[in-house]
């Protein structure tokens, strides 16, 4: 089903939380709200469950206007960050309690925890205590849980977020092929823009209150509306007035190349299979520029080379209105 947001505004007190919102989510679509902590995406999300009231602005739910519903009758499935379990219930007990509580015929309520727990891959833990899981098999028992009672809304708050990297990127993968599966319009709320780009048909990006762009995770990093989107969605450096993709610059050597920006390398690193390389131009900039282990080696550079550093043809960039600002390598998250 899809989800309508329209101009929605939320204060807390004099602290404006979410500032004229509008998102359009279509039905069966996988989108990520990302953003800094802080920056209004939980506010969204629990106000799209009914959890939080908004101010101002609509929000409908398949059509019908769901802005003053109650959470029970919006018909939405739910998944915080740290999962509340009934801890003396087992994994079964857990997954079925929502279509229990519906009192629901005993032999649909087995054959269909069955099947959930099929789904997300935990039948031989059926049985156990959600003390007795890992970090990442209680998050897919809270999955199962939620998608139990036949959702027409998924939402995830940060699911993944307690958890360590690796338990984190296999559970995101899982997460994609489940949505593929049973198409249900889900919603997740990430910080991590990796986990975002990876997983999520579109992206919202929300930042103090504002959403700063909306779009496939292509557009978002061919095409950053801003600066904030291009300096949250990866690493970035400064070329000039130009905000670009250290991996988007290339280094020229010789004389005859004189196109592009003269510098000098003063450091070279290697990281992993990637070779970071830092010049300082003629006019002082400090510029990072990362190349792969074949172009370093093709072109011979070392500390104190003399090169020319030029933006890649079609490469994304952003101009940057304070030329004041630190020109290094950063990343945000
Ligand atoms: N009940 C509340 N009362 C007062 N302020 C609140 C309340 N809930 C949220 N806020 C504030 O609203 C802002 C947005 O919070 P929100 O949780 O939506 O951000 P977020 O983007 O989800 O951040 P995080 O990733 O840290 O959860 C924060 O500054 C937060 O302190």
């Amino acid at each position: 089903m899809s989800i309508e947001i329209a101009n929605v505004g939320k204060r807390f007190g004099g602290f404006v939380a979410l500032d004229d919102v509008s998102v359009s989510i279509p039905a069966g679509q996988l989108t990520a709200l990302l953003g800094p902590s802080g920056g209004g995406k939980s506010t969204l999300l629990r106000i799209i469950a009914g959890l939080e009231r908004a101010d101002t602005g609509r929000v409908e739910i398949d059509g019908v206007d769901a802005t003053n519903l109650p959470p029970q009758k919006r018909n939405v499935g739910f998944v915080f960050q740290h999962y509340a379990a009934f801890k003396h219930l087992s994994v079964r007990r857990n997954v079925a309690f929502g279509l229990e509580i519906r009192k629901r015929d005993k032999d649909e309520i087995r054959q269909r925890v069955d099947e959930l727990l099929a789904l997300v891959h935990l039948e031989q833990f059926a049985d156990r205590l959600p003390a007795q899981l890992s970090g990442g098999q209680r998050q897919r028992m809270a999955l199962a849980r939620a998608l139990a009672v036949e959702p027409a809304v998924l939402l995830l708050d940060e699911p993944f977020g307690a958890l360590d990297a690796k338990v984190r990127k296999e559970l995101r993968d899982w997460l994609r092929r489940l949505h593929d599966e049973v198409h249900v319009t889900t919603v997740f709320v990430t910080h991590d823009q990796e986990e975002a780009l990876e997983v999520a048909d579109e992206i919202v990006v929300i930042n103090e209150g504002r959403v700063e762009q909306i779009g496939s995770p292509d557009q978002l990093y061919d095409e950053p509306a801003n600066e904030f989107v291009m300096r949250f969605l990866g690493p970035v450096t400064q070329l000039g007035d130009q905000l670009v993709r250290p991996h988007d610059l290339q280094i020229q050597t010789g004389e005859s190349t004189a196109a592009g920006v003269p510098g000098q390398v003063t450091r070279i690193t290697r990281i992993g299979f990637e070779i970071r390389v830092d010049i300082t131009t003629a006019d002082g900039q400090a510029v990072a520029v990362t190349l792969t282990r074949n172009e370093f080696l093709t072109l011979g550079l070392s500390v104190g080379d003399t090169v020319h550093v030029r933006i890649a043809p079609n490469s994304p960039t952003t101009t940057v209105a304070d030329h004041g600002r630190a020109p290094s390598l950063a990343t945000s998250a």
